[in-house]
C-alpha cells in the first residue's frame, strides 16, 4: 500500500510498522544491506562462515516507524535446487509483506538467477522495490542501459541504486520504503536489532543439513523449530529442537535407518553450531508430523510471535 505521507508522519503520532522481505540471488548483497540498516550485532553474526544464507530478521526502529527485514527463505537457493526454490510458503509470505526489496547486482549485469527470481515475484501482489546494489563498481552512466533492462522484465514500484557496502544511498532506500509502511503497532522495543538470531540462525542450520542429505525427498518446506537453548552450568549450550514434516513417510526419511540420518544431521549441524556459538552443544533432535503446519501464519510464527507446537 502507498501512503504519501511520510513528511507529515514523522511529526505525527501516529505509529507505522510493516514487514519487508529481501530477495535476490546469491552474493548480490543481501546481507551487506542488512548490516548496513541494522547495525553491528547482524554483522557479526554474518561474519561467520556458514551463516550468509539464513534467513536473518532485523529490526530498524527510527522515530516512529519500524521496519522487520525478512530473509525470505527458500528464494535464493543455490542452483541445483532452483526448481523447487519458491515455493508456495515463500511466496505466502511475500504476499504478506508490505514491500520486496529485490537486490541486484550492478556489476554483474543481469542473470538467469535475477531472472528467475523476476518470474516467481510477477505471482505477488505486494510492491516490488528494484534495489540496483554494487554501484560503486560501476560508472554512473552504465546504469540508465541495465535499468531499461530490468524495467523491460517487470514493472517495478521503484527502482534505488545503492552500494551496501560504502552505505551510499542506503538512507535513500529506506525513505522510499517507510512510504509503504502503514499505520501499525511497534512490534519491538526501540533498542532491539534482532530477534533472537542465534535461535534462527541454528534452526536454519539443522533444516540445510536436512536438505542437504535428504535431496529432493523433502521439501523445502519442512520447518525446525528450537524449543529450547541455553547454556547450562558446565557451559555447554543445550538445544532442543523439532523438525515438523508434513507426512508420515518422511518423518521415516529424516530418522532413517535405525536413526542414522537424523544422527548425521545433528552431527553435522552441531558442528556448524558449535563454530556459530564458539561453544560447545548438547543437541536432542524431535521429529514430528504436523499435516497442516502451513496454514500458519508463517509469517507470526518464525518471529515468536506465537509458539504453539
Ligand atoms: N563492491 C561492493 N561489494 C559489495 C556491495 N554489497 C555487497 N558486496 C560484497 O558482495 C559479497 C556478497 O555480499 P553478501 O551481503 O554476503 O551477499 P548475499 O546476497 O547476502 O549473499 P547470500 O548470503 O549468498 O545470499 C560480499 O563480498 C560483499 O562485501 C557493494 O555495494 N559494493
Amino acid at each position: 500500500m502507498f501512503h504519501d505521507q511520510s513528511k507529515s508522519k514523522s511529526k505525527s503520532n501516529t505509529f507505522h510498522s510493516g514487514f519487508v522481505a529481501i530477495v535476490g540471488r546469491p552474493n548480490v548483497g543481501k546481507s551487506t544491506l542488512m548490516n548496513h540498516v541494522i547495525g553491528q550485532k547482524i554483522a557479526i553474526m554474518s561474519d561467520k562462515p556458514q551463516t550468509t544464507r539464513n534467513k536473518i530478521h532485523g529490526v530498524y526502529t527510527k522515530e516512529n516507524t519500524q521496519i522487520v527485514f525478512l530473509d525470505t527463505p527458500g528464494i535464493h537457493k543455490r542452483k541445483s535446487k532452483l526448481g523447487d526454490y519458491m515455493n508456495q510458503v515463500a511466496l505466502n509470505t511475500l504476499n504478506e509483506v508490505e514491500a520486496v526489496l529485490f537486490l541486484v547486482d550492478v556489476s554483474t549485469g543481469l542473470g538467469s538467477g535475477d531472472k528467475y527470481v523476476i518470474e516467481q515475484l510477477k505471482k505477488v501482489k505486494t510492491p516490488v522495490i528494484l534495489v540496483m546494489n554494487k554501484i560503486d563498481q560501476v560508472h554512473p552512466e552504465s546504469l540508465p542501459p541495465i535499468i531499461l533492462q530490468y524495467n523491460e522484465l517487470h514493472e517495478f514500484a521503484e527502482i534505488v541504486p545503492i552500494s551496501a557496502l560504502s552505505g551510499n544511498n542506503v538512507n535513500r532506500l529506506l525513505d522510499v520504503l517507510e512510504h509503504y509502511i502503514p499505520e501499525g503497532p511497534q512490534y519491538y522495543p526501540d533498542d532491539q536489532i534482532t530477534d533472537h538470531p542465534e535461535q534462527f540462525v541454528v534452526a536454519e542450520l539443522i533444516r540445510e543439513k536436512i536438505l542437504n542429505l535428504t535431496r529432493e525427498e523433502i521439501p523445502h518446506s519442512i520447518a525446525v523449530t528450537i524449543e529450547d537453548m541455553r547454556v547450562q552450568e558446565n557451559g555447554v549450550v543445550y538445544i532442543s529442537a523439532v523438525i515438523f514434516v508434513e507426512r508420515d513417510s518422511q518423518k521415516g526419511i529424516v530418522i532413517g535407518k535405525q536413526g542414522a540420518l537424523l544422527k548425521e544431521i545433528g552431527k553435522l549441524a552441531r558442528k556448524d553450531i558449535e563454530n556459530l556459538l564458539g561453544s560447545k552443544t548438547y543437541m536432542e533432535l524431535w521429529v514430528k508430523v504436523k499435516k497442516d503446519w502451513r496454514n500458519q501464519d508463517r509469517i507470526l510464527r518464525d518471529l515468536g510471535f506465537r509458539h504453539d507446537s
